[in-house]
């Protein structure tokens, strides 16, 4: 089968909310397909424009290249041809460029490009990196710029005059400057996805400044609220996105805010709570603790 075009990609995605599914494990941590797929099923039940395999919040990080391969075959396996499947390429320009073939052969629709790990990068290493993904694959590329791997308006550009099939900017950082100079000078080029953690926070500002869409971690476990905050960031109804804020984002943030890795822990915590389970996290996260549980799981009452 002919993969899908970059051009229609970046159309599809810009269409609606993106899914980031968590990567459901069983109680020795391995992967659990069964419920993997189910979830995934449930997840394109609703009108979402995207679905990224073994992301941020899928801990892409914790997976080997062949489990990830696992992942993203079971996503295309479940749910390809309903929603565009992206998969992930992570770690070293090797190890991303060999993921990005990967994704190609297992049916993916894109590949997401997640920071390389541990060393830090100058703005001309980077452009190498993603330029060698970019070049291992015909699928559209997205880069997400966070953590070792920020790129300046200046490599945004050259990036994407050098690489046709890249189509996307994922923004993981929330300058708003940088954001503002890359969206005035690359413009409607690229697709640009608000990828902050719990993205709810910023959508309504970041919508004013150019960016497309936003992917969105909750909707694993409230997709109708997501769906709905999404419809009012749409509509700029600032009143309502406002009104939603209050009622569940921020104080999510507060419970959310108590540890480090929580934004991808507390996900698999609502999943507990709305009774899907996702099972445990991989180290290095860290579960919730019990009260934090009960705690989030009152206030998901409140919006369900
Ligand atoms: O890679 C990831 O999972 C993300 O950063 C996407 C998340 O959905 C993030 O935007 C969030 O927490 O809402």
């Amino acid at each position: 089968m002919n993969p899908m075009h970059p051009d229609d990609l970046a159309r599809r995605l810009s269409l609606g909310l993106l899914s980031f599914p968590v990567t459901h494990f069983d109680a020795d941590l391995a992967f659990d397909e069964d419920r993997y797929r189910e979830h995934l099923s449930w997840q394109a039940e609703h009108d979402v424009a995207g679905l990224f395999a073994a992301g941020g919040t899928g801990e892409g990080f914790s997976l080997t290249p062949e489990e990830i391969d696992r992942v993203v075959r079971a996503a295309v396996g479940e749910v390809g041809g309903r929603v565009p499947v992206l998969a992930p390429a992570t770690g070293g320009t090797a190890a991303a460029a060999a993921q990005a073939r990967a994704a190609q052969e297992a049916g993916a629709d894109g590949v997401l490009l997640l920071p390389p790990y541990l060393t830090e990068a100058g703005q001309e290493g980077l452009i190498e990196h993603v330029s060698a993904v970019c070049r291992a694959t015909d699928l559209g590329v997205i880069v997400y710029s966070r953590a070792n791997a920020v790129y300046t308006h200046h490599t945004v550009a050259a990036l994407a005059e050098r690489n046709p099939n890249l189509i996307g900017l994922k923004d993981g950082v929330g300058d708003i400057e940088a954001m503002t100079r890359t969206y005035a000078t690359v413009g409607d080029r690229l697709i640009y996805i608000g990828g902050l953690p719990t993205a709810e926070t910023f959508a309504l500002p970041l919508t004013e400044l150019g960016v497309t869409t936003y992917s969105s971690a909750m909707y694993n476990f409230v997709p109708g609220f997501a769906l709905e905050f999404f419809a009012a960031v749409r509509s700029r109804d600032r009143a309502e996105v406002y009104r939603r804020l209050n009622e569940f984002v921020l104080p999510y943030l507060e419970i959310r805010d108590r540890g480090r890795g929580y934004a991808v822990s507390i996900v698999k915590a609502g999943l507990d709570a709305v009774g899907r389970h996702g099972g445990p996290v991989r180290p290095p996260l860290t579960a919730l603790a019990e009260d934090e549980c009960a705690e989030l799981a009152a206030l998901i009452r409140k919006v369900s």
